[in-house]
């Protein structure tokens, strides 16, 4: 919306609907990103995609047109471990934000007690390989048992094929770990695959692993138009998100994933993907969990248990 093109991916819905499904008070996003603007807060030059300027008050200004109370805004990889404009949203949100940032091991303890004054509470480690070079796992461990110390958690993104050689080293993070995106099942797969049933193993056997069950547009193979009279857009990805809000529901987050980086295909009505929820978390207690006990549990502990 209303900038000059930097990317050849599709810019975000301008003008999102406004959710049929009213999300409960204290509801939490609890995945999007700010990205610069550019000017402000340069992209790294590492980076293997140019996103479109996402600022913090257009975030902002989604979360109230959708009615969220709370962002989680965490790093993306265009920004590299150049935190500023998280930081920057962050702080402006007045502690309606949290953040998740990318931090190198030359990272001071100083800039970690900076960050965490920011309203930092975790660190996110990259395995997608169209989005980052390979991270030695020995730098990953070294920065993961610093952050332990914190309090913070890790969030992770990896595609399902990568898991298998991953597990060891997802195993061994020494404090709560929330994977992005259901660890992006191959929806075509089905629910009863191989593959989906490994993800459901790795949460099911690990108490300190929750998932975000984000992204049915990046996941989805039918598509975001409703189906054959079905209700719903997407409705290939909901028996897998569905699965694990009814098996894991306080292990579970959601979040809109604005401003949607490197979709090509189409770009979601954010109204509408926050209309997807009932279709995810059927009872009005799973969506309580899944909008707000959980995030507020991880990202606003002093807040648990209190209204919104
Ligand atoms: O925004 C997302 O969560 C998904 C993507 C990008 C990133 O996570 C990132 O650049 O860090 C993607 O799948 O391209």
């Amino acid at each position: 919306g209303g900038f000059e093109k930097t990317s050849d991916w599709l810019d975000w819905y301008a003008d999102p609907s406004r959710p049929t499904f009213k999300l409960p008070p204290g509801a939490v996003d609890s995945h999007c990103h700010v990205f610069g603007p550019g000017a402000q807060f340069p992209y790294a030059p590492e980076r293997k995609y140019t996103p479109c300027d996402a600022s913090k008050d257009q975030l902002f200004a989604l979360r109230d047109h959708l009615g969220f109370t709370r962002n989680v805004i965490v790093q993306a990889t265009c920004h590299g471990a150049d935190n500023s404009a998280l930081v920057d949203a962050c702080r402006a949100a007045n502690g309606r934000a949290r953040g998740v940032g990318t931090v190198k091991r030359t990272v001071t303890d100083e800039e970690l007690q900076r960050l965490h004054g920011a309203g930092v509470r975790g660190v996110r480690f990259n395995f997608v390989k169209r989005l980052v070079d390979f991270t030695p796992k020995d730098e990953l461990q070294e920065i993961a048992a610093r952050i332990a110390k914190l309090g913070w958690h890790v969030v992770i993104y990896f595609e399902a094929q990568d898991l298998p050689e991953l597990w060891d080293f997802f195993t061994s993070i020494p404090t709560t770990v929330v994977v992005d995106h259901m660890g992006r099942p191959d929806v075509s797969r089905g629910v009863d695959s191989e593959e989906f049933a490994l993800f459901l193993k790795f949460v099911r056997e690990h108490e300190n692993v929750m998932t975000k069950v984000t992204c049915p547009e990046r996941l989805t193979k039918s598509g975001p138009r409703a189906l054959n009279g079905e209700k719903n857009a997407y409705t290939d990805v909901v028996p897998f998100a569905r699965k694990l809000v009814e098996e894991f529901p306080d292990r579970v987050l959601w979040g809109t994933d604005w401003p949607h980086p490197n979709l090509k295909s189409h770009m979601p009505d954010d109204g509408l993907l926050v209309d997807f929820i009932p279709h995810i978390a059927p009872t009005e207690e799973l969506q309580r969990k899944l909008l707000v006990d959980n995030p507020t549990r991880l990202y606003w502990p002093e807040l648990a248990g209190k209204t919104s």
